[in-house]
């Protein structure tokens, strides 16, 4: 993976987001390499209470996960350089509030795929807490951005390499649209 300096118009918060098996920690770290960007992966600052909950198969509440949210996105406003965390940030009151803890804008990347390469790409995992089963919760509960949030969305069909020229594609096209 080539490393880059991160173009001075690149956004100091960026985040990673989909649902469970879409991707996130794998091309939040990558991405965060090509950046010369600190990594930061949510599901390191889970409550244990979560990850229990989810390795018995039942699905996180909004109450669960507010904390955790508020934790993550204080722990990400800490950072001094750019940095490009994972995290599912699931509905839209999840990315507003991780914004607020932040204080500043948070770019979030979206990893858009269908079900059955979701199903695929977690299932291929072994010794990771996250259930197959709870896919479908997660797409229930996933709402996509819209159109006025600062956010793009990327395929995720294709290697890392090529998930992450895209993204650094359409982050330049952000840049020249403003
Ligand atoms: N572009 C890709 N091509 C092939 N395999 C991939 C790709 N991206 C991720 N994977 C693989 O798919 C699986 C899921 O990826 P990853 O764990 O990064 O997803 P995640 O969204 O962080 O999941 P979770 O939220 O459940 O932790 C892993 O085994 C990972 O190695
Ligand atoms: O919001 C959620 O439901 C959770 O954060 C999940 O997304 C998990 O953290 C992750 O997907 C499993 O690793």
């Amino acid at each position: 993976m080539e490393v880059s300096q991160p173009a001075s118009n690149t956004p100091k918060l960026l985040i990673v987001m989909g649902v469970s098996g879409s991707g996130k920690s794998t091309i939040a770290e990558h991405l965060a390499t090509a950046l010369n960007a600190i990594f930061l992966d949510a599901d390191d600052y889970h409550p244990q209470n979560n990850i229990d909950k989810m390795s018995r198969g039942d699905a996180l509440t909004d109450d669960d996960r507010w904390p955790w949210l508020k934790t993550f996105g204080e722990t990400m406003a800490e950072q001094t350089t750019v940095c490009v965390g994972a995290c599912s940030a699931l509905k839209r009151v999840y990315r507003t509030r991780l914004t607020e803890s932040a204080k500043e804008p948070i770019l979030f990347v979206y990893l858009d795929g269908d079900k059955a390469l979701l199903m695929e790409r977690m299932s291929g995992r072994k010794d990771h807490f996250m259930p197959t089963t709870l896919l479908e919760s997660q797409l229930a509960t996933l709402e996509t951005p819209d159109a006025d949030e600062y956010a793009i969305s990327v395929d995720i069909n294709g290697s890392p390499e090529v998930i992450i020229s895209r993204i650094k594609q359409q982050i330049e096209e952000l840049n020249n649209d403003k």
